[in-house]
This record gives structure tokens, C-alpha cells and sequence, in this order.
């Protein structure tokens, strides 16, 4: 069984007036029994959303780098987060691969430093909508599976959550439908049971791109999808614990 992951990401959006809307509103309302639920902050507001947050939500980074320490001004490592109490932290997303051009092997590098740091790397897969339409999703979105998964051991695999984002989907308001969504999350699972079937049926993969209240319950209905990493709508805490209520 899979308990759901909510996940928001930021971005590089919100404030330390914002952290403390969170903490003030999640302190106060408990998430539905069997729920996880993350925030993914801006490095400047990591140590004191831990410090702030219930204990019960994870606090996650945005990207670390691939290096452990050293002379990359502008950088900080996963053990640094570590310091800091994070737990989990994304890697791979769209906006790192296409702004930042992190590619495969840069995706790769980054899990392998946080798993060495001891943090959960939210691993992010997805198409855009030029592959979709030249129908290549799959290819694309199980070879970026596969570029990370066959570097790592069988007990590293075990320590990521994956995370599917159509690139098409992300902060444009169109949403995969949860059929077009469920169809690459079982493939997903497919591919992950061709490691190792304990693998495919431990592992989340959670739905990401354009997720909300109005939308979550039936995305989260699909027998694969195992939660949602959600952008815009993570800004506000009603929409936030809204969708945390649909998975519940
Ligand atoms: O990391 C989150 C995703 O990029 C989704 O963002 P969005 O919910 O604003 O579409």
C-alpha cells in the first residue's frame, strides 16, 4: 500500500510571510489519517519552514548540487540540507532541464548526491508537447527513467519518488486528463516492475502539472498515480490542504 504524497513546489515564488501563513494554518488543521505532505521552498526559507512546520510535513529543497563541498560559488550540497533538517528534494524538474540545461547525466549526478546526503530525491519525469505529438511520450519519459535507474543499485532505487509532469501541463491550466495521466503513470509502473516487481509496488509516482481542488480527486483516483507535485496552486494554503483532503 501507498500512502499519497501531496508535494508543493514553490517555485521561486513566495516569502517569509507566506512560510508563516503555513505554519500558522497547518499547525492548526490535521492532514487526512494515511496522508503525506511536502513542501518543496526556496533555499532561503528551508531552516525556518523546519523549524516552523509540524513535523508531520516534510520540508524539501528544489535542486542541490551534484558536488558534495568545494570552490561552486552559488552552489549548496545535500548535506547541507541535510544540516537544515530537509528531507526530501527535487530533481530532474522540467524547469532544471530546459532553463538550466540539466541533462540525463546531470539529472543522475544530482540523485546520486542526494541519496549520498541521505535525502529523498523526487525524481521528475515528463514530455513535451512536440514529443506527445510526434508519440513519444513513452520513449521519453521511461528513458529518463531508465537513465537514472540503471546507475543505481537496488537499494538506492528503493529511496526515490518519482514524479510525472506532461511539460505541456506545467503552469498552463491544462491538465492531462486523469486517462492520459494513468496511461503513462502504468507505464511507468511497467518499467519499474522490470527492475524488480517490489520495486513497482513500493515506489510513488506522483501526477504533477497544473493539479487543484477542482481537478485532484479524480487524478488522484487513478490506481497509479500516488499523489500530486503541485506548482501554482501549492501558493495558496486552502488550495494546498484542499488537495491534501482529496487524497485522503
Ligand atoms: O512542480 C510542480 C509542477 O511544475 C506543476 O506546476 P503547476 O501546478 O503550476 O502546473
Amino acid at each position: 500500500m501507498r500512502a499519497p504524497l501531496i508535494a508543493g513546489n514553490w517555485k521561486m515564488n513566495g516569502s517569509l510571510e507566506l512560510v508563516a501563513t503555513f505554519a500558522e494554518e497547518l499547525s492548526q488543521t490535521a492532514l487526512p489519517d494515511g496522508v503525506d505532505a511536502a513542501l518543496m521552498v526556496p533555499f532561503p526559507y528551508l531552516g525556518i519552514a523546519r523549524s516552523r512546520l509540524p513535523e508531520a510535513i516534510s520540508i524539501g529543497a528544489q535542486t542541490l548540487s551534484d558536488q558534495p563541498s568545494g570552490a561552486f560559488t552559488g552552489e549548496v550540497s545535500g548535506t547541507m540540507l541535510n544540516d537544515l533538517g530537509v528531507q526530501m528534494v527535487l530533481v530532474g524538474h522540467s524547469e532544471r532541464r530546459t532553463l538550466f540545461g540539466e541533462d540525463d547525466s546531470a539529472v543522475l549526478a544530482r540523485v546520486q548526491a542526494a541519496l549520498e546526503a541521505g535525502l529523498v530525491p523526487v525524481l521528475c519525469l515528463g514530455e513535451t508537447l512536440e514529443e506527445r505529438d510526434a508519440e513519444r511520450t513513452e520513449a521519453v519519459v521511461l528513458g529518463q527513467l531508465d537513465a537514472v535507474l540503471d546507475a543505481l543499485s537496488a537499494d538506492q532505487r528503493q529511496r526515490l519518488v518519482l514524479a510525472y509532469e506532461p511539460v505541456w501541463a506545467i503552469g498552463t491550466g491544462r491538465t492531462a486528463t486523469p486517462e492520459q495521466a494513468q496511461q503513462v503513470h502504468a507505464a511507468i509502473r511497467a518499467r519499474l516492475a522490470s527492475y524488480d516487481s517490489q520495486l513497482a509496488e513500493t515506489m510513488k509516482v506522483l501526477y504533477g502539472g497544473s493539479m487543484k481542488p477542482s481537478n485532484a480527486a479524480e487524478l488522484l483516483a487513478q490506481p497509479d498515480i500516488d499523489g500530486g507535485l503541485i506548482g501554482g496552486a501549492s501558493l495558496q494554503v486552502d488550495d494546498f490542504l484542499a488537495i491534501c483532503q482529496s487524497a485522503g
